[in-house]
């Protein structure tokens, strides 16, 4: 594995800080009394260093989504901070977030959904350049050149967003979130829609796109595969909470969470005897529901090595190597 550019960023001022985040939904109203809430985050923390890209990974329901819209404020977290470059955002109003909204962009899941089918492609791209007052000039001259780097030509400006293919949708979704060249974007599930074949070109246009702008990545996947690629640290939530975040190498090669270990296990190697030789460690059932999360350690029940103190006691996200983080009271050393 080589190393890349966010692997030594050690040092640098993060451009995106995120304490204790959480969110909990109102439940449901019934007859006499609401139900509980649903706990969707719960005790987030991350740094995201310019230039890198943070892989945030879960199965379905684990909150990865939700994290991703309170990190651009598309949604009001009910607890915690959110600091853009050491300017805490998390409570900021609309207006004052102004300024910096096109520091911070999003790139979502289906990119059909995300662009207005009633607006052409240089109109999508060209919204976000107007809105910073961009002259009429300078925004044709932008659009075009932002359409050759996401690897459209310029005869597609005058199309609607149906006469693309879906990879094809996701590169305008890449050149719109990319037209004000923000610090930070986020990114929820930008390949799970599109076919097998069409996700690493979109992985590599993101990846070359990285390299040429220097733009940070958080890109929320629920499947490891897709993220080790790209990712210079992972994060891994179950059930709201981070249960381990560390370097790429760490996480991949030396998991230390027994969730971390079965989502690995999960993974296809591409050596054949090697698939056939690996341990494979399946997970009975499904994830708790967030609105009753079990006590203890909330991956107890489908833990392997659940042990008493797992069903009482929550491990908190610790260090346990000096490039890594883990949220259990038996880690793998
Ligand atoms: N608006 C809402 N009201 C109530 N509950 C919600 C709302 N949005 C999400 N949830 C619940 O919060 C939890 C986390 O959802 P979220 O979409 O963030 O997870 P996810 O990991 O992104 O899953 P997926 O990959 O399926 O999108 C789920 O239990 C979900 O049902």
């Amino acid at each position: 594995m080589h190393p890349r550019r966010g692997d030594r960023m050690t040092t640098d001022t993060a451009v995106l800080s995120v304490r204790d985040l959480g969110m909990t939904f109102p439940g449901p109203r019934g007859a006499l009394r609401r139900a509980p809430g649903v706990r969707a985050v719960d005790g987030v923390s991350f740094d995201v260093r310019p230039g890198e890209t943070l892989g945030l990974v879960g199965e379905s329901g684990c909150g990865k989504s939700t994290t991703g819209r309170m990190l651009v404020r598309l949604l009001d977290p009910t607890a915690g901070q959110v600091s853009f470059r050491g300017q805490d955002i998390t409570r900021a109003p609309q207006r004052q977030l102004r300024p910096l909204r096109s520091k911070f962009q999003m790139i979502f899941q289906d990119p059909f959904a995300s662009l207005n089918p009633r607006k052409t492609v240089q109109q999508i791209i060209a919204a976000p350049l107007r809105a910073q007052g961009a002259s009429p000039s300078a925004i044709r001259e932008e659009v075009r050149d932002l359409i050759r780097l996401v690897g459209l030509a310029p005869e597609h400006l005058e199309r609607y967003p149906h006469q693309f293919s879906g990879g094809q949708a996701q590169r305008i979704g890449i050149a719109r979130a990319l037209a004000t060249r923000p610090e930070l974007v986020v990114a929820d599930e930008p390949v799970s829609a599109l076919d097998v074949s069409i996700q690493a070109q979109i992985v590599g246009l993101m990846e070359r796109l990285q390299a040429e702008l220097g733009v940070a990545y958080v890109f929320i996947a629920h499947d490891l595969a897709v993220v080790k690629h790209l990712s210079h640290r992972v994060a891994v939530m179950y059930l709201g909470r981070i249960v381990e975040l560390g370097d790429r190498a760490d996480v991949y090669e030396r998991p230390a969470h027994p969730y971390t270990k079965a989502l690995l296990s999960a993974v296809p190697l591409p050596d054949p005897a090697a698939e056939r030789a690996r341990e494979r460690i399946v997970l009975l059932g499904d994830p708790p529901s967030p609105a009753s999360p079990p006590p203890g350690c909330t991956f107890h029940p489908r833990c392997p090595k659940a042990q008493a103190i797992c069903r009482t006691e929550a491990p908190v996200l610790a260090p346990d190597t000096p490039t890594r983080q883990v949220a259990c009271h038996f880690p793998e050393t």
